[in-house]
Parts: structure tokens; sequence; C-alpha cells
């Protein structure tokens, strides 16, 4: 089971942040070199991420490695998408796709490089981010735009700009989460929920997070380490659900060996779907331990 639970943030130009960020093993870093990373460093912040994304630390951590690019139609999305996907990135991180086209092209000028570099064609993978009104209109047709795809995000700040509201309690992005939820699991990717602020707001962080699990995202974009534990651990099964998981998993192969399809347990219906939610719970807990 590949866990994306947590995607960690970081300014492309932060130098400090490059050498370090691995040590809190997110389960995928996403070096940016977009919003965050002013006009005047979007050259050192590319030259910076490309030797990070060479150094063993990155490379042999077991930690995914995202680059957020910009967008092609600026003057940098190009060259950034030529030093990463030289460098061995593993996903390059569109932002603002508005349509399935800005995932074409992408994905015709990945091959391209592949093939000048000699790296093997389609092993460098994607992900959309979605933004705006227009993204979210068009999620399903972005999430099966290629092969090469893992997930599609949503990105809360530009969306809201772009629907003319702000962020609150989480009504404004109602829609949007549902939309892009059922996108990527029409398409079998991952969706992942929008950036959380205010790193000082645990608790405001955690009801996120609840809401966010419940609705079935895989995970969550991050931009401080201190939102890492915080959400692996409520992303974890707790031990009350992987035992009752056990039982019913137990009470399924005493029913299949009487011949049996659906059974009960202390009353409870246990029929196919219920057996393999109990399945997941239990790969779950062995993928990522027990809620604390
Ligand atoms: C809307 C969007 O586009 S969001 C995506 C782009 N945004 C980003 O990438 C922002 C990433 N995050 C950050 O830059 C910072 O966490 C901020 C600015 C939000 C907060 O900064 P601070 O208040 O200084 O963070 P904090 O005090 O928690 O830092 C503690 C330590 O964690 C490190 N750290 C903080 N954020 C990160 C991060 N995202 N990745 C790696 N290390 C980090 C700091 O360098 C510091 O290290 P040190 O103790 O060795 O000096
Ligand atoms: O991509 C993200 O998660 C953050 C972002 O750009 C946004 O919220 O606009
Ligand atoms: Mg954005």
């Amino acid at each position: 089971m590949k866990l994306r639970r947590s995607m960690l943030f970081l300014p492309g130009s932060n130098a400090a942040m490059l050498s370090t960020a691995f040590v809190y093993k997110p389960d995928s870093i996403m070096f940016d070199l977009e919003d965050a990373v002013s006009l005047r460093e979007k050259d050192s912040a590319r030259l910076l991420v490309f030797h990070a994304l060479r150094m063993p630390a990155y490379r042999d951590s077991g930690i995914e490695t995202v680059v957020r690019i910009n967008p092609l139609s600026t003057p940098f999305g190009m060259k950034d998408l030529e030093a990463v996907v030289r460098a061995g990135v593993e996903v390059v991180r569109l932002p603002k796709t508005d349509t399935a086209d800005d995932v074409h092209a992408l994905e015709a000028e990945v091959e391209r490089i592949e093939r000048e570099c000699g790296r093997e064609v389609g092993s460098t993978r994607l992900m959309a981010a979605i933004e705006s009104a227009s993204g979210v209109v068009n999620a399903v047709a972005i999430a099966t735009a290629s092969k090469r795809l893992i997930g599609i995000a949503l990105a809360g700040f530009d969306y809201v700009m772009d629907m003319q509201t702000e962020r609150g309690d989480g009504t404004e992005l109602f829609y949007a989460r549902c939309a892009v939820l059922h996108a990527a699991r029409f398409a079998k990717i991952d969706a992942f929920d929008v950036v959380f602020s205010d790193v000082n707001d645990d608790d405001g962080f955690l009801k996120e997070v609840d809401l966010i699990r419940r609705l079935g995202f895989n995970g969550k974009s991050l931009i401080n380490p201190r939102q890492i534990d915080l959400l692996h651990n409520a992303f974890a099964p707790t031990q009350e659900e992987v035992d009752y998981s056990r039982r019913v998993v137990a009470a399924a192969e005493q029913g299949e060996k009487q011949g049996l399809g659906v059974v009960s347990l202390n009353g409870k219906m246990i029929d196919a779907p219920v057996i393999e939610h109990a399945r997941v719970v239990l790969r779950r807990a062995e993928a990522s331990g027990v809620r604390q």
C-alpha cells in the first residue's frame, strides 16, 4: 500500500530547508518552484532543486520527490521541467490545471525530455493541481488525461480567489472537494486536499483533517513539518477499529469454510464490502501503525 498522506511543500529557494527536509519523513516532499519563489529567485531555486534531487539523502530516503513547476505558459515552466526530469524527479506537480489539454501538453514535453536524456519513457509521474472553477468542472477529464497521473490535488487559495470568495469553515470548498474526489476515484488515482495555512492552529488543522479523511481523501498538501505527525496519527486506524476488523475477517473466514457468503457478527451483517473494508483497515494499520 503506497501511502501519500503527507505531501510537504517547501520553497525551492530555501537552501536550509532543502538540505534538511527529509529528516521530517513526510510521505512525499514537494519542492516548490512556483508561488513560494519570488520572480528574482526563479533561476537559483531551479538550480538548488536540481541538486537536491540528486542528493543521496533524497534519492535513497524512500520519500517520494515531487516538484511543483511553474505553468508551461510562463517563461519558467519549460526550464523547470527540463531541469527536474533530467534530475530524476519522481513526480511533477502541475499547478493551475484548468483543462485536460494542460496535462496533454505537459505529458508530451515530459516524454520528449525523457527520450533526450535517456530516462525510461513513462518513468516520470505527474500530478495535477486544480485551482479554479474551470479545473473543478473539468476534473474528470483532467484526472483521466494521462496514465502517468498519480493523483489530483485541490489547491484552496487560488480556487477561492477564482470563486470570488475566501477560505472559511470549509463550506466554500465542499463542492470542489467532492468533485475532485469523485474524479480521482473514477480515474483510480489519489486525491489530495488543500493546505491549511495557520501552522499554530492544531485544533483547526485536526478538524479539517478529520473531515477530509472521512470524505475519502488519500492525504493533504502540508506547509510545515509540525503538521506531519498530526496528520499521520489522525489517518491511522484506532485500536478499536483494528480489533473489530480482525473479528470481521475471522468471522468471514469461518463463514467461507461453511460455504456462507454472508455471516453475522454480534447481530451485524458481514458481507463482501464490509469484509473488504476490514481488510483495508488492517492493511492501513500495518502500513501506518495504530492511532495514539
Ligand atoms: C498557497 C501555496 O502555494 S502553499 C505552497 C507553497 N508554500 C510553501 O512552500 C511554504 C512552506 N512553509 C514555510 O515556508 C514555513 O513553514 C512557514 C513560512 C509557513 C512558517 O515558517 P516558520 O514559522 O519559520 O516555521 P517553524 O518555526 O515551524 O520552523 C521550524 C523549523 O522547521 C523548518 N521548516 C518550516 N517549514 C518547513 C517546510 N515546509 N519544509 C521543511 N522545513 C521546514 C524551519 O526551517 C525550521 O527549521 P530550524 O528549526 O532548523 O530552523
Ligand atoms: O497547490 C496547493 O496545494 C496550494 C496552492 O497553490 C493554492 O492553494 O492555491
Ligand atoms: Mg495556488
